[in-house]
């Protein structure tokens, strides 16, 4: 196997893997396409400009469908290898992999039947590639890329939008720096209306990958010839032009044998008077030997970075394998097993959180340290203990007999009816801290990695965390609730005690002190006092809760969730049978496509890193 053999033939099969992966550029793939990085050469040329003689000329056989309006419409990637001497010629389709054609004519039509089974009947174009493999003595190695004519107007049964689509497909091919353009133009035509010298000047200015041919030279009016094109004058490109003559429609007609064609065409260059100083260059043999040539070298030159777009790719997908997650095993042992995994990586999440090291707990700290002592501020305590109510609760206490040393009674009803108001905060602080932990809960569940490919799992997880935070959520406040029913229940004695004292202290501004004591006893001024007494009892109770609340939320709620928020959800997952967790364990359809995809590409990527390693080797 010579070099250049081995180097095109490796081109292919990695080609043909591409295609059987989907991957033949465009489309929205994530990863740098490999088609793309492979060098290629795509045949471009106008409608009639004798784009199918050429490629038929080229191979030595007819086998391309003919017919009017549009007949290539999808691509077509024609893979010649030459065989030795004597060998039967034969081809073969990726689609059919196990089918050897012998007869040309039956190519032709699988062709046909081919494109229609994508693009319908409809006459619509599509990207998608036919492969199509020709063993042969009578061909050179060389891949070609045979796309849809371009044209200028649609034909019947053809949408309007298909010269559009024509043209936008064909550049996809064209544009890309790896294409070898393969311009094909008529002699009979000016060259300056030419649709692929149009085409290919847009995309390759300095026609460095363009290759003219001039086709129909034998066409041309008399006493006129096409050596300004030929010899570089009328369009200049880095590569020389090359003229050809195919079959005429006669000879079509009359099935003039292709080997029979390429000796006519020989014998027309040797003897023209034009062009016989350029025989040597001209003809459709000598094209495909130009282009296997070219394609190879171009290979060669392409290798290192084909190969370091493959191990990047490859490493690439390593990860993205790793990210995904590997498929999960089948029976309900390790399947158990995997569901614990994921749940306990969710808890490691949710508890770092709360601990630290992840945002959000600080939330917590943020409720006890300014909503609890906030509302506290707010509760109307100096409604409940103005002037009037005091008097009012007081009177109404003392019922027909007003009080006659201290009203017990109404300093009992005042407090309690204060104590009341310490209900709201001390339930609303509960709310909140729940509140917290179920917005951490979510926010663990979506950063938990090994749980984005399990949305059944996901939702049971937070199904179970929030149930639980339910509970944590009603033993919380009933234990605050607890709190501030304990401070009425029971009032602190020594505070009472004290307070005749601070009476005759608060009472007693400087005047004389028998005489405010008397004329205070049931003036504004003594219910003012009641009200202060009762303000400050009030004010120690609040700082008593304000320290004694957090304490119960903690101890409810945080260290609960922390330490048994899953509990009940391993003891049921215990139960479970074997069907039930896998069904736990479905996972995101898309995911599981998307694994299977990498899986594909990162097996082409390493059977194709394995070709070129063994080609490097034969070098
Ligand atoms: N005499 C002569 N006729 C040619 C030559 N090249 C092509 N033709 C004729 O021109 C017509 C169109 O040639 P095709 O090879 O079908 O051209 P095409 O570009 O593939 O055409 P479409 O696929 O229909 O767009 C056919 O009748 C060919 O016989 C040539 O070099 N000399």
């Amino acid at each position: 196997m010579t070099t250049m053999e081995s180097l095109i033939g490796l081109v292919n099969r990695i080609q043909r893997a591409c295609t059987v992966l989907g991957d033949y550029g465009g489309g929205d793939n994530t990863f740098s396409s490999l088609w793309e990085a492979l060098p290629s050469v795509a045949v471009v040329g106008g409608q009639s400009s004798g784009k199918s003689s050429v490629l038929e000329s080229i191979v030595g056989r007819d086998f391309l469908p003919r017919g009017s309006g549009i007949v290539t419409r999808r691509p077509l990637v024609l893979q010649l290898h030459k065989t030795d001497e004597g060998s039967q010629e034969y081809a073969e389709f990726l689609h059919l992999p196990k089918r050897r054609f012998t007869d040309f004519g039956v190519v032709r039509h699988e062709i046909q039947e081919e494109t229609d089974r994508i693009t319908g009947k409809t006459k619509q174009i599509s990207p998608v590639p036919i492969h199509l493999s020709i063993y042969s003595p009578n061909v050179v190695n060389l891949t070609l890329i045979d796309l849809p004519g371009l044209t200028k107007v649609a034909v019947e049964g053809q949408p309007e939008s298909i010269v559009q689509d024509i043209e936008t497909m064909v550049r996809s091919y064209v544009e890309k720096p790896n294409c070898v353009i393969l311009a094909i133009s008529p002699a009979n035509q000016d060259i300056a209306t030419s649709d692929a010298i149009k085409l290919a000047r847009e995309v390759d200015p300095s026609g460095e990958r363009t290759f003219g041919v001039l086709t129909k030279l034998d066409l041309m009016d008399k006493g006129t010839n096409a050596l300004d094109v030929l010899e570089g004058r009328s369009y200049r490109l880095q590569h020389p032009w090359v003229g050809i003559v195919n079959r005429s429609q006669a000879d079509i007609n009359k099935n003039v044998d292709m080997i029979v064609a390429r000796r006519k065409e020989r014998e027309y260059f040797a003897t023209s008077p034009d062009y016989g100083h350029l025989a040597s260059k001209m003809g459709s043999e000598y094209l495909a030997k130009l282009l296997s040539q070219h394609l190879e070298s171009v290979i060669r030159a392409r290798i290192p970075s084909i190969t370091s777009l493959i191990n990047k790719s490859i490493d690439e997908l390593e990860s993205e394998m790793d990210h995904i997650g590997r498929p999960i095993a089948l029976d309900a042992g390790a399947q158990l097993y995997t569901v614990l995994e994921v749940c306990r990586a969710f808890e490691r999440i949710f508890k770092e959180h709360l601990d630290g090291g992840r945002p959000g707990g600080d939330r917590v700290y943020g409720v006890f340290d300014n909503q609890l002592p906030a509302a506290l501020r707010k509760l109307p305590f100096d409604r409940h203990l103005s002037l009037q109510n005091v008097k009012r609760v007081v009177s109404e206490a003392d019922g027909y007999q007003p009080h006659l040393i201290a009203p017990e009674q109404g300093y009992r009803r005042l407090i309690e009816g204060a104590l009341n108001y310490f209900r709201g905060p001390a339930e609303a602080s509960v709310d909140a801290v729940h509140f917290v932990l179920k917005e951490l809960v979510r926010k663990s569940i979506a950063e938990t990695q090994e749980l984005k490919r399990f949305p059944t799992l996901q939702a049971d997880i937070a199904a179970a965390a929030n149930e639980a935070l339910e509970r944590f959520r009603a033993e919380g406040k009933k234990t605050v609730v607890r709190l501030v029913d304990m401070e009425s229940s029971y009032l602190t004695v020594e505070f009472f005690r004290k307070l005749p004292l601070e009476v005759e202290k608060v009472g007693n501004p400087g005047g004389n002190p028998q005489a405010t004591a008397a004329t205070d006893r049931f003036g504004e001024g003594h219910f003012r006092r009641i009200g202060s007494n009762v303000s400050s009892y009030i004010g120690m109770v609040s700082d008593t809760l304000k320290n004694s609340i957090p304490k119960a939320v903690v101890y409810c709620q945080v260290r609960e969730a922390k330490q048994s928020l899953l509990t009940r959800f391993y003891a049921q997952l215990g139960k479970k049978e074997g069907k039930q967790l896998s069904h736990m364990l479905d996972e995101d359809p898309a995911l599981m496509e998307r694994r299977q995809q990498s899986a594909k590409r990162l097996e082409l990527y390493k059977a194709a890193r394995d070709e070129i390693d063994s080609v490097s080797w034969t070098r």
